[in-house]
Order: structure tokens, then sequence, then C-alpha cells
């Protein structure tokens, strides 16, 4: 027998799953003796599974794709969202019959709610017709929505009581106010792309994406680059999370202690992001990132060691064959380094050049701006000749000039390098929440 409240998401591919993590917050903090376990199975196996479950005491299971439509017809009764919706992502079982529900729904339901995002009277885009989209739209219904289209690949194929339209058509719903992606494009490993184009998230109210890793995709980054209020799926993930546990265990909890696990939840995910150093050659990005490295334990990646290597000559070999030619592969290795988690990163200088190159930093990076006086800078950096484009004092005040404004508008945090280097990475340990 065992002593514990057993509780678990069944699936397919779990191994990436944030779900443990939230659940064991929760226990911690209402001190209930739970365990949250990962199940993945084959689909010739739910029904198996779902009676050993039960038979062996399981209080509750989440399900996750692609299960959420298959588990439906081995459970006793399902609730009324899930009617609509169609998709079950949490089972409670007790004496000895199981019912269904949907929490996604009303994690959708919070995340409109903690941005004050009013969707009463609003028109409103869905990219994606699966699963997702049907939780959002019951939800949006229950707001109050007062039209919604779906954008789909296959529009024809679609059976939907809305309006289904093909990404083509998107310039047709310009005066939609929200828009919502529930297609995994842009999820971890295919970061580098988004569903729709730039310009027709420019002018919305309100954007969500339903992916929460990376932490900013591509298709949010559009939404912030143009001032669009924004979010992505982790809040959403969260409340799920504790709204199946108020299901299991016939409670409810408090707004301040669903906030209390949602900031946990938030430190743990930015504790997984990059560092990522932006700022002027010879400002201090490579010392201060191997310093860092060594205090937090933490592996060190320099942009420009990298691009040294890949191309088997020195930096300054490299720009005899002109700057371009740098450019591309400083491109290409910041793709590779947009894959990391956990890292520090030391960019060049000139890594800011590239919008390209800025979502790549973003993806999973924190950004912050090293920033040093020039005086100081051509200071330290006498008699070095290895940057190409800052021979001279006035090449360096040149390119401050350019380049100050696009390092302060791209960076998370400005951190001043005017002091002693020991302070500049405190203040970043800082806002690491490491010291
Ligand atoms: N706060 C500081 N105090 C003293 N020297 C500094 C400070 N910040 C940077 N430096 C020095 O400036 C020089 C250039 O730094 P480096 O890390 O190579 O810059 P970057 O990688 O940004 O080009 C190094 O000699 C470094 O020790
Ligand atoms: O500012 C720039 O354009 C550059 C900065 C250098 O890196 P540091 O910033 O580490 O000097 C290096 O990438 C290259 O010489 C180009
Ligand atoms: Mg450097």
């Amino acid at each position: 027998m065992k002593n514990k409240f057993n509780y678990g998401l069944i699936g397919k591919k779990l191994t990436h799953s944030f779900s443990p993590f939230i659940h064991n917050e929760f226990f911690k903090a209402q001190g209930i003796a739970g365990e949250y376990k990962l199940y993945e199975f084959d689909r010739d196996d739910i029904e198996n599974k779902l009676q050993y479950f039960d038979d062996i005491g399981v209080i509750g299971i989440n399900v996750t794709i692609p299960y959420k439509q298959d588990v439906m017809k081995f459970i006793d009764e399902i609730s009324e969202e899930v009617k609509s919706i169609g998709a079950v992502n949490t089972i409670k079982f007790k004496d000895g019959k199981s019912t269904g529900y949907n929490t996604d729904y009303l994690g959708i339901k919070e995340t409109f709610i903690i941005n004050n995002v009013t969707v009463k009277e609003k028109k409103v885009i869905i990219l994606g017709t699966g699963g997702a989209s049907k939780a959002v739209i019951a939800c949006l219904e229950d707001m109050g929505v007062r039209d919604i289209v779906l954008i789909s690949r296959n529009p024809d194929s679609v059976i939907s009581t809305y309006k289904v339209d093909s990404y083509e058509n998107l310039h047709r719903y310009n005066s939609y106010e929200i828009l919502i992606n529930t297609t995994p494009v842009g999820m971890f490993p295919i970061i580098d792309v988004s569903p729709i184009e730039e310009k027709y998230i420019k002018g919305r109210e309100f954007i969500f994406d339903l992916i929460y890793n990376p932490s900013r995709t591509r298709f949010l980054q559009y939404a912030m680059k143009n001032g669009v209020k924004c979010s992505n799926g982790l809040y959403m993930l969260v409340i799920q999370g504790l709204k199946s546990e108020e299901i299991w265990n016939e409670i409810i909890i408090p707004p301040d202690a669903v906030k209390e696990i949602f900031d946990i939840c938030l430190k743990e995910k930015n504790s997984e992001k990059n560092i990522v150093l932006i700022g002027m050659p010879g400002s201090g990005k490579s010392t201060i990132g191997r310093i860092m490295s060594g205090k937090l334990g933490l592996k060190l990646i320099d942009c420009d060691e990298m691009i040294e290597k890949k191309a088997g000559k020195s930096i300054s070999e490299i720009f005899k064959d002109g700057e371009d030619y740098f450019r591309n592969i400083e491109e290409e290795v910041l793709k590779e380094i947009s894959m990391e988690k956990r890292c520090i990163i030391s960019t060049g200088g000139g890594a800011i050049k590239r919008e390209e190159n800025i979502f790549s930093m973003k993806y999973n990076g924190t950004i912050y701006f090293i920033d040093r006086d020039v005086d100081k800078i051509y200071n330290d950096i006498q008699g070095n000749n290895h940057r190409p484009l800052v021979e001279k004092k006035e090449q360096l005040v040149k390119l401050y000039n350019e380049r100050k404004d696009i390092y302060e508008e791209v960076c998370d945090f400005l951190i001043d390098n005017n002091g002693n280097i020991d302070d500049t990475i405190n203040s970043i340990m800082r806002e690491e929440g490491k010291v």
C-alpha cells in the first residue's frame, strides 16, 4: 500500500512536461501528501490503464495530447463543458466511477481575466481548429464574444458553427480585436517560425499564444514589437493544473495561493532561460560572462569564439572577407544558441544589427544591456586590435550613437557597467533572483 495520494498525467510523449512541477508545488503549499507521476503509453492501452488507475486508488489524472478525445469513451460521466468542447483533460476517480472534465477552458478564461481583457462583444480570430481551439471557443462563448472566425490550413474539411477561413484570407478580418494561436507553430524545437505574418498582428487589442516553450514565440515577439498586449500559455497551464486539483480534492484554492504558486512556476521557467549579454564592443560582455558562468556554474557561450571556430579563423581574418560574411556566420551561430537552456551567452556588439538575431536571443533568453561609457571602453581596449570595427575612437563613438537606442529597446534590463565589475555582476544576479 502506498501512503501517498496518487495523481498523474497520461499522454504519448511526456518527457518535457512541466505539470509535475506545478502539482508538486501545489502539494507543498497545501500540505498534501500527494505524488504526481507521468504515465506514457500507447493508444491501445488507454482502457486498461484507466481501469488500473481506478483499481490502485489513483485520485485524479490529467490527459494530454493526443488522448484528450480518446479517453472519453472509457469514462462513466462527462461534465457540461466537455459536452461542448469534446475533449477531456481531467479525470476524477471516486466511488468506483470516473468523471471527465475540461479545465483547459478555465485556464484560458483566467488568462483573459488576469490580462484585463474584455471578451464581451469582441470579435476573435482563432488560428487552428484542434482540441485546444474548441476549448477556446467554449470559453469565448461563456464570456460573451460577438464573433469568431477559425483560420485553418484546410478550411473545407472543418465542421463548425462558426466561419472557417484560410490563412490567405486573414486580411478580411482586420477589424477583429483579439487573435489567438492554438496551433503548435513556433513551439520548441522549431521556434523560428510564426503561424502568421507580423502585419496581421499590428493594431490588435490582445494576442494570446497557447504555447509556453519558448516563453517568447516569434508570434508573441511580433506583438511585443508593436506594443500589442499579449500572453503566452504558461498562466493557462498553471491554472488548468490547479483547477484539476480543485476538482480532485473538492476544494477552492484562494486567489493568493494561486498567485503564489504561479509566481514560483514563473520563477522556475525564468531560471531555465539563457542570460544574454548585449552591448558595445569592449563593454565587458565576455569578461562578465566568464565570471558569472563560474559563479553560477552555468555553461558559457561566447558568440565570437563560436564564430571563429565555425570559420576556422580569427575575427579580423573573417572581416577581410567583408562584414556581411561575418554577420552571416553570426546569424547562424545565434540561431543555434537560441535552442539552449540555462546558459550564459556573451554576444558580439553587432549582434543586434540583424532583426533575425534579436528574435533568436529573445525566444528563450533574458537580455541584459551592458552599458559602459565610450571613453572607458576606449581606454580598456587600447593596444588591443582584435576588433576591426573600432580601431579608432571616432569609429567607437559613431557605433555607440548608431546602436545605443537599439540596445536599450531590445534589452529586458539595462545594466550600468561604469563602476566596479563585481557590482555589475551583482546587478545581473539580483535580476536573476540569485542574490
Ligand atoms: N567595470 C569594469 N571595470 C574595469 N574594466 C572593465 C569593466 N568592464 C569591462 N572591463 C574591461 O574591458 C575590456 C573589454 O571587455 P570584454 O569583456 O572583452 O568586452 P566585450 O566582450 O563586451 O567586447 C576587458 O579588459 C575588461 O576587463
Ligand atoms: O560590435 C561589433 O560589430 C563587433 C563586436 C565584436 O565583439 P565584442 O563586442 O565582444 O567586441 C565582434 O563580434 C566583431 O568584431 C564585431
Ligand atoms: Mg566579447
